[in-house]
């Protein structure tokens, strides 16, 4: 890729845009018929690495008519208080979906808060029912950040059937699953971690590689196969030469934009797709729920009628 070539770039931006306007759309719908949406979001202790991903969640809720609250807890509170925190917000009729940020203090087990979310309000994808649902080819309400990967794939034009994708990374959140989605687009899925032999050789054979995994600069040019799609998911804070802190990804972008066809920017690559995924995800955990209230009350509501 040349230097000047920026149509390469797999921007978030205008994909993030396009999704915050349809789920403001539907936003709108279901508020005027009763049931407004309400995110409300859970940091546990030092909340430095997810501020970033809180101020823009609260932003673009804002813009697509989504109720946005934020709960803060102390770092020493224990894992008991947080269930009950949780069970809280689940017999709360009017909220309507459930973000834990992670990470969260090493005291409290997040597999226990995320099971402990309702499933209907699970807008992250993470309760085990919801990543579940994945294995099961159910797509509709995907884990955020694996989800945005996959949606910039697709803006490529790439025919996912039978690609080669290597995975980099094989966190619950976002490693795992990436490769279930890809796999339910009929692609080949290799996935690599830290006791890959060689990651090298298994991302060079990829037409997308994914890389998840918090260490910048890890991917180099050397490591990517010419025409190759680079899916760069990391957010990492560094120091930059002038002494400022910056947002940078898990690729070393200056090489590889020489290598790759497409590139995701860090940042204004799979970040901004991330929050609108969520608040897409939000409106789906609230028809699910409708759904359940309408089969529910519904019937006595016309049996009440007649
Ligand atoms: N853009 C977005 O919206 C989001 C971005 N992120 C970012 O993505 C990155 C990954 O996040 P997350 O998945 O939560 O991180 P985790 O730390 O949970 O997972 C990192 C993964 O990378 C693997 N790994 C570590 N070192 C290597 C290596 N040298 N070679 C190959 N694999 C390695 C680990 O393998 P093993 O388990 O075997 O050690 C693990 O599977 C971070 O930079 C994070 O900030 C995260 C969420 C959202
Ligand atoms: N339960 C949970 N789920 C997550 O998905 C999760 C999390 N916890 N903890 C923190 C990480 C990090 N993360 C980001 C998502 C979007 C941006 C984002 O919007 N970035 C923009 C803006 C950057 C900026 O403003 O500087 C960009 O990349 O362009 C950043 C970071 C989600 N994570």
């Amino acid at each position: 890729m040349s230097r000047s070539d920026d149509s390469r770039y797999l921007k978030g931006g205008p994909v993030a845009q396009r999704i915050i306007a349809s789920v403001r759309e539907d936003a709108a719908i279901a508020t005027a018929e009763g049931f407004p949406p309400k995110l409300v979001s859970i940091t546990v202790g030092d909340t430095a690495a997810v501020d970033v991903y809180v101020r823009n969640q609260r932003a673009k809720a804002e813009l697509a008519g989504i109720g946005f609250e934020e709960r803060r807890f102390a770092a020493d509170i224990t894992a008991g208080e947080l269930e009950a925190a949780i069970h809280g917000l689940n017999a709360d009729p009017r909220v309507t979906g459930i973000i834990i940020q992670r990470p969260v203090p090493v005291h409290i087990p997040i597999k226990t808060l995320q099971a402990a979310v309702h499933p209907l309000k699970d807008v992250e994808g993470m309760h085990p029912a919801s990543i579940g649902n994945i294995v099961y080819n159910q797509l509709d309400l995907a884990p955020c950040t694996a989800a945005a990967s996959v949606e910039l794939l697709k803006e490529t034009g790439l025919d996912l059937k039978g690609l080669e994708v290597v995975v980099v990374g094989h966190s619950e959140i976002v490693g795992k699953p990436i490769a279930f989605l890809l796999m339910s687009e009929g692609a080949t899925v290799t996935v690599c971690h830290h006791m890959t032999r060689s990651v090298a050789a298994h991302a060079r054979r990829a037409d997308a590689l994914f890389v998840a995994v918090g260490k910048p600069r890890l991917i180099k040019a050397d490591m990517v196969k010419p025409g190759a799609a680079v899916i760069d998911i990391g957010i990492n804070s560094e120091i930059g030469p002038d002494g400022e802190t910056r947002i940078v990804g898990d690729v070393d972008t200056d090489s590889v934009k020489e290598v790759a066809s497409w590139i995701t920017p860090v940042p204004g690559g799979v970040g901004p797709i991330t929050v609108a995924i969520l608040l897409r995800n939000t409106m789906v955990a609230l028809s699910r729920q409708r759904a359940l209230y309408q089969a529910t009350y519904g019937v006595a509501d016309k049996l009440a009628a007649e």
